[in-house]
């Protein structure tokens, strides 16, 4: 789907179990991402709600700022979602356990659309672009950066257990037709187009999954999306109150 013609998942359900029971309250959408969970959220409120979304994605963010500028019951704030109860403090539970102040979070994990139909962030495989696979652009490492330094083991570890195989075998195999081009002249040149090559390949036969997992796994390991996810919860769980409500869509 195009950017801006995007349908929200479940978003009825959202509302429903999420925002309606306590419209007075104070909602997180922890993946703005264009916000259609976030617009949606907010026209359940009450005029005394609030709400407060989280983005690593500074075109995210940017979106984001736009619709703070015209609904004064909306924050958006440019931080993994891991950092919500920091960023939140006044909201997070008592030193006594009396709870937090929050009503409903939501997590709606993966990529938005637009990243996937932007070709410079690497998401989606037919697009030639640079290999890039970050949700923050401003830090830490690209996809390409990693492919070209990371030892042989390293990226194997990574494909093996973020890329739902245990054949060792075949992840080594995936590894070393990444790293081949390194030692060549044009290495620069060639990393990024042979391993967007290897990593959009069709599945090789009786590994129906491998071959398509392999962006899975760098993506996984390049966000430490599983860190994130085990940090988000744990501070999702220490701002809500009595009886909040966590959704994760997955
Ligand atoms: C599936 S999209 C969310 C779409 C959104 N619900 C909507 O209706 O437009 C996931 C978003 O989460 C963001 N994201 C992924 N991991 C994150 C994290 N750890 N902290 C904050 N945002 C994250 C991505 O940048 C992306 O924009």
């Amino acid at each position: 789907q195009a950017a801006g013609t995007h349908t929200p998942a479940m978003l009825p359900e959202i509302v429903a179990r999420l925002v309606q029971p306590s419209p007075d309250g104070v909602v997180v959408d922890a993946t703005y991402g264009r916000g259609g969970h976030t617009r949606g959220m907010i026209a359940a409120l009450s005029a005394r709600g609030v709400c407060h979304a989280f983005d690593m994605d500074a075109e995210a963010v940017t979106d984001g700022k736009a619709l703070a500028a015209e609904e004064r019951r909306f924050t958006i704030h440019h931080a993994p979602f891991s950092r919500m109860a920091a960023t939140l403090p006044h909201l997070a539970e008592t030193p006594s356990g009396g709870g937090g102040g929050v009503a409903a979070i939501l997590f709606d994990l993966g990529i938005s659309s637009p990243q996937f139909d932007e070709a410079h962030r690497g998401f989606r495989p037919e697009a030639d672009g640079p290999l890039d696979l970050r949700f923050d652009q401003s830090r830490g490492q690209t996809a390409h950066e990693f492919l070209s330094t990371a030892p042989r083991a390293e990226i194997t570890r990574v494909l093996r257990s973020f890329g739902e195989t245990s054949d060792g075998a075949a992840a080594q195999r995936v590894a070393d037709a990444i790293i081949l081009p390194r030692r060549s002249r044009d290495a620069p040149e060639t990393l990024p187009r042979r391993s967007r090559c290897v990593l959009a390949a069709p599945p090789p036969p009786r590994q129906p999954h491998f071959a398509a997992a392999p962006r899975q796994a760098l993506r996984v390991h390049l966000n430490d999306e599983f860190g994130e996810c085990s940090r988000g919860l744990e501070a999702a769980r220490s701002l809500l109150s009595p009886g909040g409500r966590i959704g994760v869509i997955t």
